[in-house]
């Protein structure tokens, strides 16, 4: 499959901060590749690498194609853009804007998205609230039919209804029309259960570390939330790398398994906690495993290859 975006060792530091540490990433066309993580864990900084906003400190990328290094203009006819903190001509309203803008592509379309989004069309810019400003930002770049749609934070602060819109628009626009290229998003939030919903991929930063990126349905296979009765249970061996412990008290552990689909859970149980009782296992969403990961204090890391090591510190508290 074609990927849309790749990215070899791409890196940006900061002085002492590594803002983004060697990434190497692939996005392939048509997924919705989100990508998560902490404030401060590199998303946007990542992003603006793809843009040729930032120039890498390190490593190199390539987004439809083209050098990132060496994006301009034309490539930018494939290729829509919106930030939640991005610069628009505020005094235009924003007919005015789409109107400016429509020369540029010669695929422009608004009206079904106006109407779709309820944008006001006379309302200048600097006038719209925050969820408006989004919408008319995202019917600017939907209007001229790109190939990659890349998404910063575009939910930041928005009420649950406008959220909903601008998925659905999302949602319409990945589904696709008929005779016309699929297309690939690459979005950047916070808002864990949207994403949840329409993602294909997710890429998870810590501290500007790429921890996995992987396909949704991956994700959900492996994440288990394991409950275990301990009553009469010896002291068996440590937890292997792959479990995230979360609670444990005289009488029940309670742990997430990062790699349930692929490990001998039961045996694995059986070794760690002799004599152990019930164990339930249940699926897990992704901001139960966002939150396991946070709560753990520590994250599994090695992309791909699923040899996931834990600090000695997990290992202790269990
Ligand atoms: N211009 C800059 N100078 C110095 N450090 C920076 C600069 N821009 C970003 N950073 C640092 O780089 C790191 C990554 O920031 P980035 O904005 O990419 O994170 P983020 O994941 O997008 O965060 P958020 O979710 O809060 O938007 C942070 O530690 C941030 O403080």
């Amino acid at each position: 499959m074609t990927n849309v975006i790749e990215t070899n060792g791409l890196a940006k530091g900061y002085g002492r901060t590594q803002a983004l540490q060697p990434t190497t990433l692939h996005v392939p066309e048509g997924a919705v590749f989100a990508l998560v993580g902490h404030n401060g864990a590199g998303k946007t900084t990542l992003i603006k690498l793809l843009m040729n906003i930032l120039h890498p400190s390190a490593g190199s990328a390539t987004v439809c194609g083209h050098a990132s290094h060496s994006l301009s203009g034309d490539a930018f006819q494939n290729i829509g853009y919106v930030s939640e903190n991005q610069e628009l001509p505020e005094w235009m309203t924003v007919r005015e804007y789409l109107d400016y803008l429509q020369p540029f592509y010669p695929e422009w379309e608004t009206e079904t998205l106006i109407q779709a989004l309820d944008i006001p069309l006379d309302r200048r810019l600097k006038h719209l609230s925050r969820g408006m400003l989004m919408k008319a930002a995202l019917a600017s770049v939907l209007a001229f039919h790109p190939k990659l749609i890349v998404l910063d934070e575009p939910f930041s602060g928005l009420d649950p209804l406008v959220r909903d819109e601008l998925i659905e628009a999302l949602i319409d626009v990945v589904n696709g029309e008929e005779g016309r290229p699929p297309v690939t998003i690459l979005i950047s939030s916070h808002d864990l259960a949207e994403i949840e919903s329409f993602a294909t991929h997710i890429g998870y930063l810590n501290h500007g570390k790429l921890v996995f990126a992987e396909e949704m349905s991956s994700l959900n296979a492996r994440f288990r939330e394991i409950t275990v009765t301990l009553e009469g249970s010896g002291q068996g061996v440590p937890p292997p790398a792959s479990w995230l412990l979360l609670e444990r008290s005289s009488s029940v552990a309670k742990f997430v398994h990062s790699q349930a689909d692929t490990e001998p859970v039961a045996e694995q149980i059986a070794a760690v906690f002799p004599g152990s009782g019930e164990v339930t296992m249940e699926p897990m969403t992704l901001r139960t495993i966002f939150l396991a990961l946070a709560r753990s204090g520590r994250a599994p890391i090695d992309i791909g290859d699923k040899d996931v090591r834990t600090k000695d510190k997990t290992r202790r508290r269990a």
